[in-house]
């Protein structure tokens, strides 16, 4: 007889404050990862920008490289040694030319091996009320592709920051892709973070049934950047999981993934039977 699948997983997110030095950021996430496997957790999932976060437009170019590059490569030997699941949540990856980067998702196995990457769809172009100017598509390439992956965290749907806003992502990862765990990786601003993060993060989580995973980056990167931070796990009724103790410090939050949980909220409340397909949209709006 086969043995039953653990009826529960640890799952662990960072917050942290991403500088322009890949060693330090580094080094903070080796600390973190070691504070993740202490806590029991078979996944650490770190935040957009995790290994960089540039100073000025455009010095995140400068730093970009392929998935075979040797900053990927030091966090495959990282959660090799640690035999632990990594989620680097934004990974400036080299583009299609020298002007332009990929803002990737990538999964690493606990044996070091690339699972799979996505590359962010919607990019920030926003100019946010009573904040700065955000033109992300100058320097970086939208993705094209939805990714959903199994694991033994479940089949994790993957996202990066600003797709938070989009829910028809979400809806795809949960209805189309059978996703049960959604990782949102960001690096918010204050203002919108105040305004929005929270709410989205449960909405999502509601809406698609699935646990949510949400790493920020936090607090003063250099002069000019800010990030809002509060880093979240959310179960699949919207309750709130893991939280650090205040916004913007540097650590770890860790819950469990309780797989008969998603079956339970879905049985209980069928939204995949009663929901409408896109062709009784297009008739109901003629
Ligand atoms: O600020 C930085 O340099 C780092 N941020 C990022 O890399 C990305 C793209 S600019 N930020 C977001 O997507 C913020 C989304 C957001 O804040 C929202 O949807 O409200």
């Amino acid at each position: 007889m086969a043995a039953a699948a653990a009826a529960t997983v640890r799952v662990a997110a960072a917050q942290m404050t991403s500088i322009n030095d890949l060693s330090a950021n580094f080094n903070t996430c080796s600390r973190l990862v070691q504070d993740a496997v202490a806590a029991g957790a078979k996944l650490l999932c770190f935040p957009e920008n995790f290994s960089f976060f540039g100073s000025k437009d455009g010095e995140s170019l400068t730093i970009a490289e392929t998935l075979d590059g040797p900053i990927v490569h030091r966090y495959c030997s990282l959660a090799r040694e640690s035999g632990i699941w990594l989620s680097l949540g934004g990974f400036q990856e080299k583009g299609p030319d020298d002007a332009h980067l990929c803002n990737t998702h990538v999964l690493i196995d606990d044996s070091g091996n690339i699972k799979s990457t996505y590359r962010k769809i919607h990019l920030f172009d926003v100019d946010v009320p009573g904040g700065a100017v955000y033109k992300e598509s100058h320097f970086t390439t939208a993705g094209q592709d939805i990714v959903a992956v199994d694991s033994p965290m479940g089949r994790l749907g993957l996202t990066v920051c600003y797709d938070l806003r989009f829910p028809e992502l979400f809806q795809q990862l949960r209805f189309q892709h059978q996703a049960q765990v959604l990782i949102v990786p960001a690096a918010f601003t204050k203002v919108t973070g105040e305004a929005h993060w929270e709410v989205l993060l449960r909405a999502r989580a509601i809406e698609t049934q699935c646990y949510v995973i949400a790493p920020a980056q936090a607090g003063k990167h250099n002069e000019k950047r800010e990030c809002y931070g509060d880093t979240l796990i959310i179960d699949p009724w919207g309750k709130i999981l893991g939280r650090l103790p205040d916004r913007i410090s540097t650590g770890i939050t860790v819950a469990d993934i309780d797989f008969s949980l998603i079956d339970s909220v879905r049985t209980k409340m069928p939204i995949s039977e009663h929901r409408k397909p896109l062709d009784f949209w297009k008739s109901a709006s003629l």
